[in-house]
């Protein structure tokens, strides 16, 4: 029997409950909690009590509180999907119970828009001296990218040496500016400097300042910015022979207008200020301006693409490939009411808690998806929703 307990109910959550709801033979018994816990009865009221089992309010910035409720539910593996802001109280509420633990986002200080794995690496011998397991970034990117990453070094090269992750939403939600996740997490994540690995060491550029025009699959062409984005990390540690990796992700020119307004008007900041005796911190007063990423489901047309650009030498001759995905807005809005970007986040979520489950990927410690066979977790994207495919490029597409 397996029991999980999902922290958070919004956008990716509530994909991950649908997809795991509908697979009793990986989730017998599923409950819920956030902070919010209207939220949790509203999708429990949807799924059914009888997949659902129960639901509870948590502030997961406590790990006394997340503490308290494990030893209530005692779930055999906790998904976390709340904020990443929330990954070490509950990995920490996970330490002390003995519990396994799953994320989609690496960590991040609230005070500083700063994300890197370093913080939850550090728990490395505190999870294997206790014997329990921490998969980090089931999500796409990161998730579904490092696991494409292995799964190209398996079965096509000898050595990988160039990757390029690109990320590209082609849809269309008729907002003039929308967020399609949490849109504090995102805004600090796009305003960021840029960063990529060459030659053993990272590089900088301005934000957003690297362009290159990319043909995404069932798309077209896009304009695609370099950024930095956490599986990177990850990645080059665990395939050392990469001498370069990076990041793309497109955007729009209304979007990117809309953005350096906001910027420039200090709206992204999360520096607090004062507003009628009290502080506010604008990003936050922004994100609740914007609309709720879920809200943008209906309706939204076009789809995502996102994929790996990988170059490297099978049998002596050098070649590339690109394996990726294409999730369709409208599909996934008629199979579970949402949007494709928290579909494709909340469905590889549900897969590597399942593996984790049945045994599949395990050990003691703190992992990245890169270091488990990419094998049985490409099977489940072709069986849940993300089907991928590879192409052979005749050579790579980027300028530089
Ligand atoms: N890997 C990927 O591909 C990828 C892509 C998109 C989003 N994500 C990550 O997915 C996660 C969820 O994103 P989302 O769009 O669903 O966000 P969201 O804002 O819609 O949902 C977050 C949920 O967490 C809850 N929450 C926030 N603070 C909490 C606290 N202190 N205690 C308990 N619950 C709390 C909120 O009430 C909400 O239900 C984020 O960490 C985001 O970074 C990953
Ligand atoms: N999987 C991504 C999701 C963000 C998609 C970003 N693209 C922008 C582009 C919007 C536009 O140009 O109109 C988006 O918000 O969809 C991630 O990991 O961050």
């Amino acid at each position: 029997m397996s029991r999980v307990l999902i922290i958070g109910a919004g956008g990716v959550a509530a994909v991950t409950i649908k997809k795991c709801a509908r697979l009793p033979e990986h989730f017998d018994e599923i409950y819920l909690a956030s902070r919010t816990v209207s939220k949790c009865e509203a999708l429990q009221a949807e799924v059914g009590a009888d997949r659902v089992k129960a639901v509870y309010a948590v502030d997961a910035d406590n790990a006394e509180e997340v503490e308290a409720l494990i030893n209530k539910v005692k779930p055999d593996l906790l998904i976390n999907l709340a904020l990443p802001y929330q990954d070490l109280p509950i990995m920490d509420a996970c330490l002390a119970t003995g519990t396994d633990y799953l994320d989609t986002a690496n960590y991040e200080p609230k005070d500083e828009a700063k994300f890197e794995y370093s913080w939850q690496w550090a728990y490395q011998d505190k999870f294997k001296d206790k014997g329990i397991m921490a998969l980090l970034g089931s999500g796409f990117d990161p998730g579904v990218t490092n696991v494409y990453t292995a799964y190209a070094a398996k079965h096509y090269f000898d050595e990988i040496h160039y990757l390029d992750i690109v990320d590209c939403n082609g849809g269309d939600h008729g907002q003039a500016f929308a967020t399609n996740f949490n849109p504090e997490i995102n805004i600090r994540e796009i305003t960021q400097r840029g960063r990529f690995w060459e030659d053993g060491q990272w590089k900088e550029t301005d934000p957003l300042s690297v362009r290159e025009d990319l043909d995404y699959q069932n798309i077209g062409v896009r304009a695609s910015y370099l950024m930095f984005h956490e599986e990177l990390e990850s990645i080059v540690k665990h395939f050392p022979s990469l001498k370069r990796a990076r990041f793309w992700m497109t955007f729009g020119d209304a979007y990117l207008n809309h953005l350096k307004v906001l910027e420039g008007i200090g709206m992204t900041s999360i520096e607090p200020i004062d507003f009628q005796g009290q502080k506010i911190v604008p990003l936050e007063f922004l994100k609740a301006v914007l609309p709720n990423p879920g809200s943008l489901a209906e309706g939204y047309t076009g789809m995502t693409c996102i994929g790996t650009y990988i170059t490297g030498v099978k049998d002596g001759k050098e070649k590339t490939i690109f394996i990726y995905n294409n999730c369709d807005h409208a599909a996934c809005f008629e199979e579970v009411g949402a949007q494709a970007v928290s579909y494709t986040t909340g469905v590889p979520a549900m897969i590597g808690a399942a593996l984790m489950l049945n045994g599949t990927w395990k050990g003691a410690g703190v992992w990245n998806m890169e270091q488990f066979d990419p094998d049985p977790f490409m099977d489940m994207l072709n069986q849940h929703g993300l089907p991928w495919d590879v192409l052979e490029c005749e050579q790579s597409p980027f300028k530089r």
